[in-house]
C-alpha cells in the first residue's frame, strides 16, 4: 500500500536509546528499509536509533502466533532499516506508549517481539521491568578490534547477538559511529552488537556500545543485560549454580540500568521509558523516499 494520508508518530527514548514510535495497529503501513532509515535520519527525518512499529499481534505475520499471549506486536527496526530480533530500550518504551495511549494500564502486561513474547511491569513512576528471557553463552571466543587495538570478547546472546569486551578505559572505544569494531565474521553472520566494558564497584559497571544497524548509540538495554551476565561470569557468580540471584547496576552514556539474573536463567532489566513529542509525517515525506527507491 501506498503512504498517502498523514501518519501519527511519538518521539520517546529510554536511557537516551531514541525511537521513532509509529503506531499501525492494522499494520497498513508500507515500511520498507528505505522508509525507517528516512524516518531515522536526524537531519532529513524525525530522527532516532531505531523505530518502534506498534502493530497488533494479530495484524502482523510474523506475530500471529503469539496474539493469544500478547495483543500487541514490537515490529523493531534499526535506524538504517534492518531488522533487529530484540530491542530491551524499544520493549520498554513501547510498554510506556501502550500505557499512555490508553492500551494498556500501568502492572503487568506481555509484548510480543521477534525474540519471543516478553513479560513486563509498568510501576507507578513509570519505569519498566522486563523479563529478557536467558542470556546463551556459547564457549567460542571472539576478538573486538578498534582503532588497531584488540581485545578478547565474551559472545553473548540476549535474542539478538553480542560481543562483550572488558577494557581498560572506556576512550578506547575511539571514535565508533566511524569506524565498526570488527568480529569474526563467521560467529556473527548477522553482525553484532559491540559492548565496551570498565567496572566502577562491585556488582557495578560502565559501557559504551556499537549497535549493529545503528553505530554508536548512548544506551542499549540487551547490551546492557549481555554485560551483566559476561560480568558475572568473569567475577565467578552463576545463579544457576549458586542459586542466589546477581545483581548489576549498568552505568551507559544516557543513564543507568539494573540487571539482575535469575537462577532459572531469567535476566530481568528495569529502566525509564519517557514519551517526549507527538505529532504528524507529511505524506510527502514518504512519498519522496517511495519516489527515490522507484
Ligand atoms: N538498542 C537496542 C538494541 C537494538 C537492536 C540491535 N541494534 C541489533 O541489531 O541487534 C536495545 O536497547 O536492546
Amino acid at each position: 500500500m501506498n503512504n498517502t494520508s498523514p501518519l501519527t508518530f511519538l518521539k520517546g527514548h529510554g536511557t537516551e536509546n531514541d525511537f521513532v514510535i509509529l503506531p499501525d495497529p492494522d499494520n497498513a503501513v508500507d515500511l520498507p528499509a528505505s522508509t525507517v532509515a528516512r524516518l531515522c535520519d536526524r537531519r532529513a527525518g524525525i530522527g532516532g536509533d531505531g523505530l518502534l512499529h506498534v502493530v497488533r499481534s494479530a495484524a502482523h505475520p510474523e506475530a500471529k502466533a503469539m496474539a493469544d499471549e500478547a495483543e500487541w506486536f514490537m515490529d523493531y527496526r534499526n535506524s538504517d532499516g534492518s531488522i533487529a530480533e530484540m530491542c530491551g530500550n524499544g520493549v520498554r518504551v513501547f510498554a510506556g506508549y501502550l500505557q499512555r495511549a490508553g492500551l494498556v494500564e500501568e502492572g503487568d502486561l506481555a509484548i510480543a517481539t521477534r525474540g519471543g513474547v516478553k513479560k513486563a511491569h509498568i510501576a507507578k513512576n513509570g519505569d519498566v521491568t522486563v523479563s529478557m528471557g536467558r542470556a546463551v553463552l556459547p564457549e567460542e571466543g571472539v576478538t573486538v578490534t578498534v582503532d588497531g587495538r584488540s581485545w578478547p570478547a565474551r559472545n553473548v546472546n540476549m535474542g539478538n547477538p553480542h560481543a562483550v569486551a572488558f577494557v581498560e578505559d572506556l576512550a578506547h572505544a575511539g571514535e565508533l559511529r566511524a569506524v565498526p569494531p570488527y568480529s569474526p565474521a563467521a560467529v556473527y553472520p548477522e553482525g553484532v552488537n559491540v559492548e565496551f566494558v570498565v567496572d566502577r564497584g562491585p556488582g557495578h559497571v560502565a559501557m559504551r556500545v556499537y549497535e549493529r544497524g545503528s553505530g554508536e548509540t548512548r544506551s542499549c538495554g540487551t547490551g546492557a543485560c549481555a554485560v551483566a551476565v559476561a560480568a558475572a561470569r568473569r567475577d565467578g557468580a552463576d545463579p544457576a549454580v549458586t542459586g542466589a540471584p546477581v545483581t548489576y547496576t549498568v552505568d551507559l552514556p544516557g543513564g543507568t540500568l539494573v540487571i539482575t539474573e535469575f537462577p532459572d536463567g531469567q535476566v530481568e532489566m528495569t529502566g525509564p521509558a519517557v514519551i517526549v513529542a507527538e505529532g504528524v509525517i507529511d505524506p510527502a515525506l514518504l512519498a519522496a523516499v517511495e519516489t527515490a527507491v522507484a
